[in-house]
């Protein structure tokens, strides 16, 4: 077919399990979902330095944008399924998260997530935290306010109405995060003058499934968010970006890009944290060049092997990050 691609065997494995996967009649949880997307998601885990889709040729770019969307649907059905299991319970549904199947994952992403948080908030504890596309089960804001935030408040977002109403549900027996969690439905590109209330902004892996979509919804959040405040998003590495989009640093403009963790266990996303920059940001000579920087794998590479670690800080100056 002409596929440029590094490596083929496992580009082939994926090429195989999308046809399978866009041949579903539905994408509802059952027994055939299941075992396809199971076999993605451990097919794309391994980390692989060879694997980089933006390299990649236009039918597999193809291939992986819709790949992304069957992948959103798919999550979609997943936890409005759970959702439901979970607010069938006749006692507090958040005491039976473990149902679940990727819970776990969950606990781990919003640990790694918290973490970074207050490496970077200098003391301070956010009072206010959105979490845009929250979805009908949303575990990262359930899991930070259980365990990590226990005295902020946590305003969700999601377009989709049934996806609030599930997830409405869900919390509204806990007598705690009943009074510290609320429920927007609107899109996102809607929301304008109340983002400037968050101390930290988080975005889901799918909200903006593919570049020009996330793009809109950065600059958005650019155009709207607090000087100073947090903005914490997902992103994929290597064979991982067959399931979620990319967000790279050059990504981030008018953002002073705090750190990038790509993890290499079962959880999936790289997270990106973030801060909206203080003052006029017209000059965007600053930001031009870290952002080349930023976008430079070469660079990037260097700078990890420096460091001996996964983590890419941001936080020197270009001059020391080029030196
Ligand atoms: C299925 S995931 C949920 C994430 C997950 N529950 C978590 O805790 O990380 C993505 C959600 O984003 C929502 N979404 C997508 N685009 C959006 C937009 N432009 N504005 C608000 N929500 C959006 C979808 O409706 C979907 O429910």
């Amino acid at each position: 077919m002409g596929y440029y691609c590094q490596d083929d065997k496992l580009v082939n494995t994926i090429c195989d399990l999308y046809e399978k996967i866009s041949k579903l009649e539905s994408l509802k949880p059952c027994e055939d979902v299941d075992t396809l997307f199971k076999q993605l998601v451990s097919t794309c885990i391994p980390p692989n330095a060879n694997i980089d889709v933006t390299k990649m040729c236009e039918s597999i770019q193809e291939m992986r944008s819709n790949l992304i969307k069957l992948c959103g649907h798919a999550e979609g059905h997943l936890e409005h399924h759970f959702s439901s299991i979970l607010t069938s319970f006749e006692d507090n549904p958040l005491h039976h998260l473990n149902v679940f199947p990727y819970y776990n994952n969950y606990l781990k992403l919003s640990k790694l997530e918290f973490d970074l948080l207050e490496q970077n908030l200098n003391g301070s504890v956010p009072k206010t935290v959105a979490f845009i596309g929250s979805g009908p089960l949303p575990l990262t804001s359930i899991v930070l306010a259980s365990f990590h935030l226990k005295d902020s408040i946590f305003h969700n977002f999601d377009v989709d109405p049934s996806a609030n109403s599930v997830a409405a549900r869900l919390v509204s027996s806990d007598p705690d995060l009943s009074q510290r969690m609320f429920f927007h439905t609107v899109d996102v590109m809607d929301v304008t003058e109340s983002l400037k209330d968050f101390d930290v902004v988080f975005l889901a892996a799918l909200v903006g499934m593919d570049k020009q979509e996330k793009i809109k919804v950065i600059e958005h959040l650019e155009k709207h968010m607090s000087p100073g405040a947090l903005l914490m998003l997902r992103s994929a590495h290597g064979p991982r970006a067959f399931l979620y989009p990319i967000v790279e640093p050059c990504d981030l403009q008018g953002f002073q890009v705090l750190s990038v963790y790509h993890p290499t266990d079962e959880v999936i996303n790289s997270v990106v944290i973030s801060r909206k920059l203080v003052g006029d940001v017209g000059n965007h000579d600053h930001m031009d060049q870290a952002s080349e920087l930023a976008c430079n794998c070469s660079q990037i590479h260097a700078i990890m092997n420096k460091k001996k670690s996964i983590v890419e800080e941001f936080t020197g100056s270009i001059e020391e990050q080029l030196s």
